[in-house]
């Protein structure tokens, strides 16, 4: 049977490699990773993901998908959500528990939310996946996972995502959750 290709646009690896896990078993269908660049508008992640997968289309006029995603701290008013990568990049995780500092139990709910949006002669289709949890008291790493996953302790979990294998994380993430409905989508479009 001939693979149907799906462009994934990302400048992400570890993006590519969470996919690449929570993709494995899609039949008939190959995910190829590009790093192609898109306008980030500001934005909701649901408009940055609508706007950047329909520019890549019109300019590749191949099925493709982007996803957008970002770290919603609730006490701080969704803080840092659409702004985590600049978040990331300038006051980190450490920057992040300083303003945390004095909040505790279930003022320290957090989320992450994945929207990937995907493009072929169709039109757009987005899928968003959202996983809660707590922001933690201190870093806590194995050298797993990126950026926020030091911080984050997903619902009915004491260790961090950053603490479990990108497996075990891929199980229950948001990345997952979008992924799966994305899946399901694409799946049913085969011949
Ligand atoms: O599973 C995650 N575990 C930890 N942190 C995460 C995760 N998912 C998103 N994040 C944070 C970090 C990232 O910097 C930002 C996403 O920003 P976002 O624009 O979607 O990603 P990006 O710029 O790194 O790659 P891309 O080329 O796909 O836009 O939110
Ligand atoms: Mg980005």
């Amino acid at each position: 049977m001939n693979m149907m290709e799906i462009y994934f646009a990302t400048g992400n690896s570890n993006k590519v490699k969470e996919a690449e896990i929570i993709l494995k078993d899609l039949k008939g269908i190959k995910i190829k990773a590009i790093n192609l660049p898109y306008p980030e508008i500001q934005g909701t992640l649901e408009e940055v993901s609508e706007f950047g997968v329909k520019y890549l289309y019109s300019k590749i006029k191949k099925p493709v998908f982007v996803e957008d995603s970002g770290f919603f701290i609730e006490v701080l008013k969704g803080f840092p959500g659409t702004y985590s990568r600049y978040v990331q990049e300038t006051i980190g995780n450490e920057g992040i528990l300083k303003l945390m500092e004095g909040f505790k139990g279930e003022e320290r709910r957090a989320y992450f939310k994945s929207v990937v949006g995907y493009c072929d002669e169709d039109g757009i289709k987005l899928f968003k996946g959202i996983v809660r949890g707590n922001v933690s008291h201190e870093i806590r790493d194995k050298g797993h996972g990126f950026a926020y996953d030091s911080i984050f302790i997903p619902e009915g979990e004491n260790r961090t995502f950053a603490e479990m294998t990108r497996e075990e994380k891929s199980r229950i993430s948001h990345r997952r959750k979008a992924l799966e409905k994305f899946k399901e989508y694409i799946e049913k479009k085969l011949p």
